[in-house]
């Protein structure tokens, strides 16, 4: 398709000078340019399909050069990357130094916060009114947050709409509901939308129970009369928008967000408004392009595919081998079959956790909180105190949100609950906010939690039995990436206790997780130049196998820790500190992990060859550490 309108619009001041039919045209242009680029690599598509219209109508009816928006989670900004300047550059969007896939203010004024976690989008709109009010007096620069209906359950939410409605801030927040999170919305407030949606429009002025009670009928009319007109008045005064009535907001809605002509009035005249406004618009996740709206879940980020205009089919590649997480759901499901006290929890991603299949076959032990991690966190807690095992199946980045409750409603108690931490490691295109590089320092901070990392494949069921059988809360983390298998005589997952896959004169890596096969390639490599270093499969750093670890310190040249973590804090920290506590020496330990500083988007594996942690990387450090400990020698001779 010919671009005709896109590449004009350099800033939003573009959009106000275009027809109604320009507009239009407009949207059709912006929602293949979606198509184009999304179809060429796994990027977020259904979403940003469905706020096209209203993403324009924003630009239209605001001026946030100076007013504030923000979008929630941040998955859905692509439209509002196009129509802020950004045209040139979007076929780069979630490439290494391209485009980032969520907002970014580095790339734009437009952009105010990195975000890319759901829920904190009100919190930070009615910051920033709170802010602006005091830093530009008498300018009343309007504050938006566009708050998708998953992310709308999200606790913080509910703690800003208490906020706004307690300091009365002029806050707009514009809910986004689709009837779907990235999977098919849950839960009470989930119910709730599904009713509004019968709801006629409601401007929100009928807001007290006054205007009720004035339409009771007088004394003197008849039963009939007096029933029917009650039952219209009351008719009338219910709407879709109760609940957020009695939380403070004034409610207006719903409005259909596909039709641009009434998403222009209904700002229009939310933008009025005193007081926080939640307007309430209903879009189409995928909207304009049958497949997407066919199968929103499947086209939240669909692999790589092609359009096929004559026959409308699609092809959606699939990917070759098992990652991590399949291995993990399908050992879940069999721990599942074999003992029926253990439950599974979700926080709104079953399909990312692969969990589907479990929803199916297990509907009484599957629990989606929806995105609730804190929540989740203390469900499970609960469940484990009544005597089951629950099994937390959260993304690391994710599972930050619950550190609190970690502490107090699982370690605190020494419960059993067992915590599988996904994309613990790089995450790839999504960059700093997904990345999960923390969760090995969050959570090694706690006592009574056994923390574990399967080096392989063939160490995550064992180490999921493990978990289930274990008198307390245990971890298990485990990256976004395709499950290797290292060849060696299997040891079984003693508590505790580290794997030795080879020893080593010269030196030893000791990797935590998945970077085994990295050390192990490496090693072989190695060998080959001559340089004899073994390998150790970490498997748990609480506890730390100090006895293997501290062998490999005193009779091999050095020791490099290898972890896809920070290093503050980390595994290579807990070696450090360790050996340091016991009296070892430490100057022939070396750390490789991830620096501190947050690390940006690109491919995992280009990622980890920038950081040093691919098999050329580990083996320049293998020499260094071989020189350094060679020199050493000689000094000490
Ligand atoms: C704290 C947190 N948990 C989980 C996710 C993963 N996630 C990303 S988008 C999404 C669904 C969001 O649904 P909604 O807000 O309705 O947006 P939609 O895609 O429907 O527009 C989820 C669960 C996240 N980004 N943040
Ligand atoms: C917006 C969001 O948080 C998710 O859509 C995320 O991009 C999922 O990534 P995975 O592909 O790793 O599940
Ligand atoms: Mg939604």
């Amino acid at each position: 398709m010919e671009y005709e309108l896109l590449p004009m619009i350099s800033s939003p001041e573009e959009l106000k000078t275009l027809s109604n039919q320009q507009l239009e045209q407009l949207a059709e242009e912006i929602r293949e340019a979606l198509c184009e680029i999304v179809s060429d690599r796994p990027a977020h598509f259904a979403s940003n399909l469905g706020v096209v219209e209203l993403a324009i109508a924003l630009h239209l009816v605001f001026d946030f050069s100076k007013d504030r928006l923000i979008w929630d989670t941040g998955h859905q900004i692509y439209p509002h990357k196009l129509l802020t300047g950004r045209f040139p550059e979007f076929q780069t969007i979630r490439r290494k130094g391209g485009l980032m896939g969520y907002p970014n203010p580095s790339e734009s004024d437009y952009d105010l916060f990195m975000t890319g976690h759901a829920g904190a989008s009100v919190s930070t709109s009615l910051g920033l009114k709170a802010g602006d009010d005091l830093v530009y007096p008498g300018e009343n620069r309007k504050s938006v947050a566009v708050l998708g209906d998953g992310a709308l359950p999200s606790g913080v939410v509910f703690e800003a709409f208490n906020n706004a409605a307690g300091l009365n801030k002029d806050l707009l927040v514009i809910l986004n509901d689709n009837k779907m999170g990235i999977c098919p919305r849950v839960g009470g407030l989930a119910k709730y939308l599904d009713k509004a949606r019968a709801a006629p429009f409601y401007n929100g002025l009928k807001r007290d129970v006054s205007w009720l009670l004035n339409k009771v009928p007088m004394i003197g009319e008849s039963a009939a009369d007096t029933l029917g007109n009650f039952k219209d008045a009351v008719k009338s005064f219910l709407h879709g928008g109760m609940l957020f009535e009695e939380l403070g907001f004034r409610y207006v809605g719903p409005v259909d967000g596909h039709d641009l002509p009434s998403l222009q009035n209904a700002l229009k005249m939310v933008k009025e408004i005193k007081g926080p406004v939640l307007l309430h618009v209903f879009t189409e996740k995928g909207h304009g392009f049958q497949p997407a709206t066919e199968n929103p879940v499947k086209f939240h980020t669909p692999a790589p595919f092609c359009r096929d205009d004559d026959v409308g089919v699609v092809y959606a590649q699939k990917p070759s081998s098992p990652a991590y997480t399949d291995v993990v759901s399908d050992s879940i499901h069999t721990a599942m079959s074999e003992d029926e006290k253990v439950c599974v929890l979700t926080a709104a991603m079953c399909q990312g956790n692969k969990l589907d299949q479990i929803r199916a076959d297990f509907p009484d032990r599957f629990f989606d909180t929806g995105i609730c991690e804190g929540h989740a966190v203390a469900f499970a807690g609960g469940m484990a105190k009544s005597g089951m095992r629950p099994v937390v199946d959260i993304y690391s980045t994710f599972l930050q949100r619950s550190f609190d409750h970690i502490f107090q409603e699982v370690a605190l108690q020494n419960l059993p609950v067992t915590f599988c931490l996904d994309r613990a490691g790089l995450c790839g295109p999504d960059g700093p906010t997904h990345h999960g590089l923390f969760d090995v320092s969050y959570m090694r901070v706690f006592p009574n939690i056994t923390i574990m990392a399967p080096g392989d494949t063939q160490d995550v069921a064992p180490m999921l039995n493990f978990c289930l059988t274990h008198d307390g809360p245990a971890s298990i983390r485990y990256p976004k990436t395709k499950a290797e298998t290292v060849e060696r005589d299997f040891a079984e997952i003693e508590y505790g206790k580290s794997e030795v896959i080879r020893w080593g004169e010269d030196g030893m890596f000791v990797a935590f997780g998945a970077q085994l096969s990295t050390c192990v390639a490496a090693a072989e490599r190695l060998a080959k130049d001559g340089v004899d270093i073994g390998v150790i499969n970490a498997r748990f750093l609480r506890p730390l196998d100090t006895e293997t670890i501290f062998r490999a310190l005193q009779e091999t040249g050095f020791v490099i820790t290898v972890e896809e973590n920070t290093l503050c804090g980390g595994f290579g920290s807990a070696v450090l500190e360790a050996a340091n506590d016991a009296g070892i020496r430490t100057d022939n330990i070396r750390r490789l992990g991830i620096p501190d500083h947050f690390i940006e988007h690109g491919e995992r594996g280009e990622l980890l060859a920038d950081l040093g942690l691919d098999v050329a990387g580990l083996m320049k450090a293998a020499h260094e550490m071989s020189q350094k400990h060679l020199s050493s020698d000689s000094a000490v001779a």
